[in-house]
């Protein structure tokens, strides 16, 4: 099932599956670097680097084609399916993931709580159109199938690799905008690096603390989880409309370390009430630790969680029926 000319039986197989983003995007010229389309197939994203085929034989598999703010739960499910199915084939060592960078750590932290194995998966994705001047999406590419391909990179979880920088997808995060080298991770660090190409890993392999695992195998959705943005005078009636609106669970991006106005706090406190469900207190800063500042016994706190990654987490946990006691301790785990 090689997409290359010709399969080399001493070469890895690894499984590319593409869901768009500017990686497989196009501009009307090659200095135009915004306000480009996605649309690149996953055929014409291999055809790029035919390089690749030298280091494995690659076969490519087209899950969706989108910018990835249109990610949503119905691709995240079928490219779990896709990703378990690959990996449970023996004769594939690895599976790379091309994604939009925008939202690619979701997908990332949702692939590493639901795929269950030590294989290599790599997430990667590019900053430039594939028609731009000096295109960072075929270097990327190259790279995510090395390490998928390479030996070192067993039970390190869910790696995101972009720019020559290899981090895992509990702690890669999107800094920047428009910049090459966007993919920093928080306090606890990058995995590794590539130096010509090569993956070098800075430890051995290890799985961050309390890590949960989920099972979403036969679903078709996940409970509506909402994030509320802090800041000064934040709206107080968007608690109840979160949850009129049918959420079973709310992220608060909070100030500092998962702070919030007296005010709001009084209304999540009375929303909590009535509905019961799971209040969880993250940061709208890059980094940090959200805990410590509760003031009500409601508040639950994420931890080194952002608030997009504390969302899918807590989506995972009341999908798997966890109690609110369940689903505090797991969060404080963090
Ligand atoms: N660099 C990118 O891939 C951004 C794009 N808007 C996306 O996330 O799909």
């Amino acid at each position: 099932k090689s997409s290359c000319k010709s399969s080399q039986p001493g070469l890895p197989n690894v499984t590319i599956l593409a869901t768009g983003g500017t990686i497989a995007s196009k501009a009307s010229s090659n200095t135009q670097t915004t306000n480009y389309q996605v649309g690149v197939g996953i055929d014409a994203l291999l055809s790029a680097v035919p390089e690749i085929c030298n280091i494995s034989n690659v076969s490519g598999m087209q899950v969706s084609n989108v910018d990835s703010a249109s990610i949503n739960t119905t691709i995240l499910l079928e490219l779990t399916t896709r990703v378990k199915a690959e990996l449970a084939d023996p004769t594939v060592h690895g599976v790379v993931v091309t994604h939009g960078t925008d939202t690619l750590e979701e997908t990332a932290f949702f692939l590493d709580l639901v795929v269950n194995s030590t294989k290599p998966v790599v997430i990667t994705g590019a900053m430039r159109p594939s028609t731009a001047l000096s295109a960072d999406g075929p270097l990327n590419l190259y790279q995510a199938v090395k390490l998928a391909a390479s030996k070192t990179a067993y039970a390190r979880g869910v790696m995101v690799s972009l720019n020559d920088r290899i981090g895992s997808a509990f702690t890669s995060t999107k800094n920047n905008a428009n910049s090459l080298d966007t993919f920093h991770a928080t306090e606890q660090g990058q995995l590794g690096f590539f130096i010509d190409q090569v993956p070098k890993f800075y430890s051995s392999p290890s799985t961050p603390r309390n890590k949960p695992q989920f099972d979403v195998t036969g679903q078709k959705s996940l409970p509506a989880v909402d994030i509320l943005y802090g800041h000064q005078e934040s709206n107080s009636h968007l608690i109840r409309a979160s949850i009129e609106s049918g959420a079973k669970g709310i992220i608060f991006a909070g100030v500092g370390a998962g702070g919030w106005s007296l005010d709001g706090l009084k209304s999540a406190q009375r929303a909590y009430n009535q509905s019961g469900i799971p209040m969880v207190f993250s940061r709208r800063t890059n980094d940090g630790f959200a805990g410590g500042d509760s003031i009500y016994p409601f508040q639950m706190t994420s931890g080194f969680l952002n608030p997009q990654k504390a969302r899918v987490m807590l989506q995972l946990s009341l999908n798997a029926g966890y109690s609110n006691d369940e689903i505090r301790k797991m969060f404080e785990g963090q």
